[in-house]
């Protein structure tokens, strides 16, 4: 299992040429991400959020939540209530309890507008800071994540790079690098069919013993970079909030202006595959032998591609150094 490393609060510019260069995870510790940290216990989210404020959240009743197959059902509930019953929900004593996670959407409509914590938490703004270290204007979307304790979130990847910032509450977050996406059993886009990680049954996915989790415990405060595309697990531990910034790491234009969560798939991806399909339809004419023998040699072409382009990491973990301890020492 490779080490996530932890960077003891690296600046923007470090951060800019070193860690986000590397497309490697990192644990970005003691940034400043302001008083949140000290203030956002259940009662004072509860007690300082507008009494009229209503939020979608997941509701189950199993604590492993499923997005392929829905185990989880959206409801509404009044903010200061769901902060109730998450803190109640994650409370190992109770019987038939339920879990819920909230994941929030713009305050407008959130087909077409996208989280803006500042905007769809006006009482919590002053309390949070976006830490420094990507470029203000590249910001895409501040999202505002709260949940019962031991509840895990589907493995899932985002198309933009994201710090997680762990406010209340321990998590583990287990990740696994674009790399391994052979072995990770992806369904319909950024959704993997192995929604527990930490629980894989390997009759029904064997190809999952090839992939390598990177796992961290991320204590209150630490800020998590993950990578665009990386897939993503995450477990909390106790009663857990956070935000997330998501950012433009790439030119604007890449991205499908719909996007609205930072899960839409990159245009050149989607003309890729829209040529595919094409190209798949040429073969139509053809005798199902004869199709089935050009569609290989289409596959050899893209397995050549694979091939000749050089994986970005090799076995060091890309900061130079062999050990994430190492690194850390280093950059402390
Ligand atoms: O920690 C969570 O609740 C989910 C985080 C996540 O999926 C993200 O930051 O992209
Ligand atoms: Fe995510």
């Amino acid at each position: 299992m490779p080490p996530i490393p932890v960077f003891e609060n690296p600046t923007r510019e470090f951060f800019q040429t070193s860690i986000q260069p590397s497309r490697r995870p990192a644990i970005l510790r003691h940034l400043n991400i302001g008083p949140c940290l000290a203030k956002w216990s259940p009662d004072y989210l509860a007690l300082s959020v507008s009494s009229h404020k209503q939020v979608v959240v997941h509701e189950s009743t199993c604590n492993r939540l499923r997005f392929l197959n829905k185990n989880f059902v959206y409801t509404t509930l009044p903010f200061c209530d769901f902060v109730e019953k998450a803190v109640a929900g994650g409370e190992k004593s109770q019987n038939g309890r339920k879990y819920y996670y909230y994941r929030a959407l713009a305050s407008g409509d959130p087909r077409s507008s996208r989280a803006d914590f500042r905007a769809d938490f006006p009482e919590l703004a002053g309390d949070f800071v976006f830490p420094d270290v990507m470029e203000p204007e590249t910001v895409f979307s501040s999202v505002f994540r709260c949940g019962s304790a031991d509840l895990g979130l589907f493995l899932h990847y985002d198309v933009m790079d994201n710090v997680l910032c762990q406010i209340r509450g321990r998590k583990r977050a287990i990740l696994f690098d674009p790399e391994d996406v052979d072995y990770l059993y992806l369904q319909g886009g950024d959704k993997s069919l192995i929604h527990d990680p930490e629980n894989v049954d390997l009759n029904v996915f064997p190809l999952f013993a090839k992939a390598a989790s990177w796992t961290c415990d991320m204590d209150e405060g630490d800020v998590l970079f993950i990578p665009a595309m990386w897939m993503h697990y995450m477990r909390s531990i106790e009663f857990s909030v956070a935000v997330n910034v998501f950012w433009c790491n790439l030119p604007r234009e890449i991205y499908d202006a719909k996007d609205t969560y930072g899960n839409k798939d990159l245009l050149p991806y989607t003309r890729a595959t829209q040529g595919v399909d094409r190209a798949l339809k040429q073969l139509d004419v053809l005798p199902r032998d004869l199709q089935r023998f050009y569609a290989r040699m289409l596959r050899a072409k893209i397995d050549k591609f694979l091939t000749i382009t050089e994986p970005l990491r090799k076995e060091t973990n890309g900061f130079g150094c062999g050990a994430a301890e190492d690194c850390s020492a280093q950059f402390s």
